[in-house]
């Protein structure tokens, strides 16, 4: 049986930005990066598994053409609280020494997971290391990070669809939206 939002209709609060937005973003994004990197070999590292939906939109948005590799990390447990520890789940495949990396996220909420990202990768002496994300919250402010390209600035609260779960749910919504207290449990 196909799952799609309506399905998750019930548990949903409010629609936060819609597909159409998040497509007509993303398209204005790719031109700036394509705009950067023309004529560059350029490698985009989706963060797994939220940034899925991202780099999969992303890159179909892009003329330039890329190559795509993956890192899983995870700073956050089943809830909406990062631990503050990030794990590596998954290295790259790819040697970046002398490589122009995109770094692709969700989402940066507390900053954490990309700052430790940036040092990380950072220290593989790649040629340049830049950062876009679909989504900032206000609380990334606080880590000296510098992010290139954002989708948008959101609210702190706490979101899901378009790749970003509550407890592994959700992530497949073509929207970004917040869930209604129930959920939480309230
Ligand atoms: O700025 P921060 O506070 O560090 O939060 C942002 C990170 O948290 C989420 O990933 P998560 O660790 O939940 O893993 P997931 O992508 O597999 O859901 C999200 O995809 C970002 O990678
Ligand atoms: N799903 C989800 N994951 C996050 N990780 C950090 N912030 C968030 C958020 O608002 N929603
Ligand atoms: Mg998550």
């Amino acid at each position: 049986m196909r799952v799609d939002a309506k399905d998750m209709g019930a548990d949903l609060e409010k629609v936060l930005i819609t597909k159409e937005e998040i497509d007509a973003k993303l398209a204005e994004l790719a031109a700036k990066i394509d705009a950067e990197y023309a004529g560059k070999d350029l490698l985009i590292v989706g963060v797994l598994k939220g940034a899925v939906m991202v780099m999969a939109d992303l890159a179909r948005a892009l003329s330039t053409p890329v190559t795509m590799d993956w890192m899983a990390v995870s700073s956050y447990g089943a809830g909406t609280q990062s631990s503050g520890v990030v794990r590596i789940l998954k290295d790259l495949d790819t040697d970046i020494k002398g490589r122009d990396v995109l770094i692709v996220e969700d989402i940066i909420d507390s900053g954490l997971t990309l700052s430790w990202l940036i040092n990380n990768l950072g220290s593989r002496e790649p040629a340049s290391l830049k950062v876009c994300t679909l989504l900032r919250k206000p609380d990334a402010a606080k880590v000296a990070i510098d992010v290139e390209w954002v989708g948008f600035d959101i609210p702190n609260e706490f979101v899901v669809g378009y790749g970003l779960d509550y407890a592994e749910k959700y992530r497949n919504l073509p929207f970004v939206g917040t869930l209604a207290p129930h959920v939480y449990g309230g």
